[in-house]
């Protein structure tokens, strides 16, 4: 796991070198897509980059990490309505080849197994976006998710639900139901990129990178993983005990090397 302390200006640059990177080189590649408002200045250096330098989606395919069960296509909150907002659509990316968990199924376990399925079918991801939220959840994968699990049905938490009340008009609008890629799924993309910025995420940024592996913590499964970037501002930072030695490993690592 590399742990990356810098400015906010400087992380979304390193999250979009590496999808670029990615892209350039296998233009037919898999990318993860994140919701919430930390990755939103990726996608926003994404589309700056495709209008002003010619970087190109038009091979590549996208899965979303998480959707809520229930809201309507046309619902400003639908995940899949927010990723074609913030990138599909101001870029050359075929909207067909970005696919969510289809949280309008009658059949919900189906539709988990289908979105699984396809999943695999792509080949699996290349390089999957993160965010965390404050109770340690990635993806929808709230405290007690096993770490083996594949995409399912989840309750969100009260305070997940307290948390994404600000992007409806009442706390109440929030669905109670989401369908979320497991951690075993998400663990299985090639390279993990997480980011997270503000003091309120620093306990969950910690037991992310130096607490027990967990399902309490559910991001502290990504400790398995053999590649994962940690993209933190100073106060997502702030809890971590070996910060000075992160800064100094960053600092010294050769150019070419990327992250
Ligand atoms: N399902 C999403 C997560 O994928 C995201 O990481 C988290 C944090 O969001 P934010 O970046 O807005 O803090 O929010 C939601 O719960």
């Amino acid at each position: 796991m590399e742990v990356v302390i810098a400015e906010q200006r400087e992380l979304t640059g390193l999250a979009a070198d590496a999808v670029e990177r990615l892209v350039r080189e296998e233009p037919s590649a898999v990318l993860g897509l994140a919701t919430g408002s930390t990755p939103m200045p990726v996608y926003d250096e994404l589309v700056r980059r495709h209008r002003e330098e010619g970087l190109s989606f038009a091979g590549a395919r996208g899965f979303l990490l998480d959707e809520y069960v229930g809201l309507s296509r046309d619902h400003p909150q639908r995940y899949r309505r927010v990723i074609s907002q913030e990138i599909v659509e101001r870029v050359d990316w075929p909207e067909e080849q970005v696919l969510g968990p289809d949280g309008l199924a009658e059949d919900l376990p189906e539709a988990c197994a289908c979105y699984e399925q396809s999943i695999a079918e792509a080949g699996g991801i290349d390089l999957q976006l993160l965010g965390i939220g404050a109770d340690g959840h990635v993806a929808f994968n709230e405290p007690g998710s096993s770490l083996a699990s594949r995409t399912r049905v989840k309750s969100l938490t009260a305070q997940t639900r307290e948390d994404n009340a600000r992007f409806f008009d009442s706390p109440e609008e929030v669905p109670v139901h989401c369908l979320t890629q497991g951690l075993g799924t998400i663990s299985e993309a090639r390279h993990l990129v997480l980011l997270a910025t503000g003091e309120h995420k620093a306990p969950a940024v910690r037991q992310l990178v130096e607490g027990a592996i967990s399902a309490r913590w559910p991001a502290t499964v990504l400790q398995l993983h053999p590649h994962v970037t940690v993209l933190v501002d100073e106060a997502a930072a702030s809890g971590l005990e070996l910060a000075d030695y992160y800064r100094q490993a960053y600092a010294s690592k050769p150019e070419w090397q990327g992250i």
